[in-house]
């Protein structure tokens, strides 16, 4: 089974590229790491209680309020809900305090979404699914890539179209916090030459910047790409012999990190240089 990382920056448009793999006539099945992220901070869950007991403190407006239709301990008596765009607020942002937030935030969140992301993988493969999409923004920063067959980065050239995309679609972000939150996100132009320096047949890019149906046609061009370089009776093969997936994954994992040491050293040479 092919694993396909799908990655770009806020706004770039992975769920719009995501929605067109979903269906006809790809069909691939999502796995989706922002509904994983929601669903691992549910009030009850582990995740929930770490970020109360850490942030609670020093956020009195963590939780949603309570009120008529919100009960003080939440409706299940769990708790209340966390109050999203409050914990973005302590998250997004470039101050060292707030880099931190993000981090400790990230190292709470980020390991029960592997764990749920791995159990989804494998019940994709059993079903016998030919390639399954990772909807990761931050596939790279989490070092999710290593694990990829492909990598798909959806990416614009132009830094405007990004924040006018994110501005129509969440109009309650005051320009600030948009702004914050696109510099939370490594460059989409970085991520992008990161795709195209993997090897051939490994990483791709499907540029958005013009309008939906150039989108679609960019996605088929893409598929082509993948389908090009994993032949859909390779998946059969490899359904038919665990042994020879096991192999080939682990040796998948191998080229990968051959691939991250090689891309680490050409950007410690790119730093050097503009010294
Ligand atoms: C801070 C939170 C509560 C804000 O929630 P909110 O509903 O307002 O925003 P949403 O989750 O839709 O995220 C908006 C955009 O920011 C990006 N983003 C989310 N978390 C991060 C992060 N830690 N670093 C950089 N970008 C992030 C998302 O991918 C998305 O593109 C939420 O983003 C969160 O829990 N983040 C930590 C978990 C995480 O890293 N999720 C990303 C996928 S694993
Ligand atoms: N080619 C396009 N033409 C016009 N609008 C687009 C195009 N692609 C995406 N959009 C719109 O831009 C917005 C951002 O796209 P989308 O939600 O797919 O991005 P995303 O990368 O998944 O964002 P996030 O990481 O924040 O979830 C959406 O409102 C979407 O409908």
């Amino acid at each position: 089974m092919l694993l396909i990382g799908l990655t770009g920056s806020i706004a770039t448009g992975k769920s719009t590229v995501s929605s067109i793999l979903s269906s006809p006539p790809y069909n691939l099945p999502i796995i989706d790491a922002d509904l994983l992220a929601r669903k691992v901070v549910e009030p009850g869950t582990p995740g929930y209680r770490a970020i109360v007991s850490h942030f609670g403190p020093t956020t009195p407006d963590l939780l949603l309020p309570a009120g008529p239709d919100l009960p003080e301990n939440g409706p299940d008596g769990k708790g209340r809900p966390l109050n999203r765009p409050a914990l973005g607020r302590r998250v997004f942002g470039q101050d060292e305090a707030v880099k931190k937030d993000r981090a400790k935030l990230n190292s709470i969140v980020h390991p029960a979404v592997r764990r749920e992301m791995f159990y989804a993988v494998l019940r994709a493969y059993l079903r016998g699914e030919r390639a399954v999409v990772l909807d990761v923004p931050l596939l790279f920063e989490s070092q999710l890539d290593r694990y990829c067959g492909m990598v798909m980065v959806v990416a614009v050239k132009d830094p405007q179209v990004q924040m006018a995309r994110l501005r129509a679609r969440d109009p309650h972000l005051s320009e600030e916090d948009a702004r914050n939150r696109v510099k939370s996100q490594g460059d989409v132009r970085d991520k992008a030459r990161r795709a195209e320096r993997r090897d051939r047949g490994k990483g791709l890019v499907v540029w958005n910047d013009g309008g939906r149906e150039e989108l679609t046609e960019e996605v088929r061009r893409a598929w082509e790409e993948v389908e090009r370089w994993s032949p859909r009776w390779w998946g059969w093969v490899l359904l038919g012999c665990p042994p020879a997936a096991v192999g080939l994954a682990l040796w998948g994992v191998l080229m990968n990190f051959r691939i991250n040491k090689a891309w680490a050293a050409e950007e410690g040479e790119r730093a050097k240089a503009k010294l």
